[in-house]
């Protein structure tokens, strides 16, 4: 399967220009062949939370109506980054996966809130996890910070995840967390992880890019720079099976130590 992650810069606040933007590069990536595209984190606003109440998306219904056109448009699945989620009961980090026929698939909100960024004073957390199934293939999605908690990616993995996904909007300052805690994530869990970050500034931050495509041995088999890029990779899910077969870690697993 042909997959890219839209490392885009992200307008602050500005979701109109965000939406152009996204919509430019989704028309790329069909042009290159590509099957499945990654968005990154809060693609649509940034992370202006202080004007979440005018900005944030009523239900997502804007972003499920933008992707669900697009993937038919492009006829390509589309991990649809997150967004912020107006739920009525608190905004939410939300992330859309929609296939290429245009349905909803699933919906995932970041369950751990990052205080660095004050995401828990202006964010609701999600209480529910971002397994789903794609052509058959089981798959979850991470938001960002996420990538911290080893053990909540063991989990959807034990579920039979094998593609973890992870939109995020990762500070340049500590790029050198991003590439390990990645790496680590893959060879542990013997699965490929499709990390799509964001360039670019806001006021607060300049963010990392280096999207990432990783292969299940932990190879690293792509690797964006910082600005903005189409970061084209491939899953070969054979391979996934070969390397669980050359170290078994899944059947060597003791649960009765943990
Ligand atoms: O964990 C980190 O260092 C960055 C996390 C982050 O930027 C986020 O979750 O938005």
């Amino acid at each position: 399967m042909k997959i890219a992650c839209l490392q885009m810069d992200i307008a602050f606040g500005d979701p109109k220009s965000n939406y152009g933007r996204a919509e430019s590069l989704l028309k790329e990536a069909h042009e290159a062949g590509i099957e499945l595209a990654v968005l990154p984190e809060l693609w649509t606003t940034g992370y202006d939370l202080t004007r979440l109440d005018e900005i944030a998306d009523a239900d997502a219904a804007q972003a499920k109506a933008f992707l669900s056109y697009a993937a038919k448009k492009y006829g390509m699945h589309i991990i649809g980054g997150s967004v912020a989620n107006d739920t009525g009961s608190g905004v939410k980090n939300t992330m859309i996966i929609v296939n290429k026929q245009g349905d909803v698939v699933h919906e995932y909100s970041k369950v751990h809130l990052f205080r660095l960024m004050n995401e828990e004073k202006f964010l609701a957390a999600g209480d529910a996890d971002g397994l789903f199934e794609l052509n058959g293939e089981k798959m979850a999605g991470f938001i960002c910070y996420d990538i911290r908690f080893p053990e909540w990616f063991r989990k959807q993995v034990l579920n039979g995840a094998r593609v973890l996904f992870v939109p995020a909007e990762w500070p340049l300052a500590r790029v050198d967390h991003w590439r390990t805690l990645l790496t680590a994530r893959a060879i542990e869990n013997q699965a490929y992880v499709i990390a799509c970050n964001r360039s670019g500034s806001d006021p607060a931050n300049k963010f990392a890019g280096h999207s990432m495509i990783i292969g299940p041995w932990g190879e690293i088999l792509a690797e964006a720079g910082e600005e903005e890029e189409l970061l084209v990779g491939e899953i070969d899910f054979d391979a996934i099976d070969e390397i669980r077969k050359r170290i078994p870690v899944f059947e060597d697993r003791l649960e009765q130590f943990y």
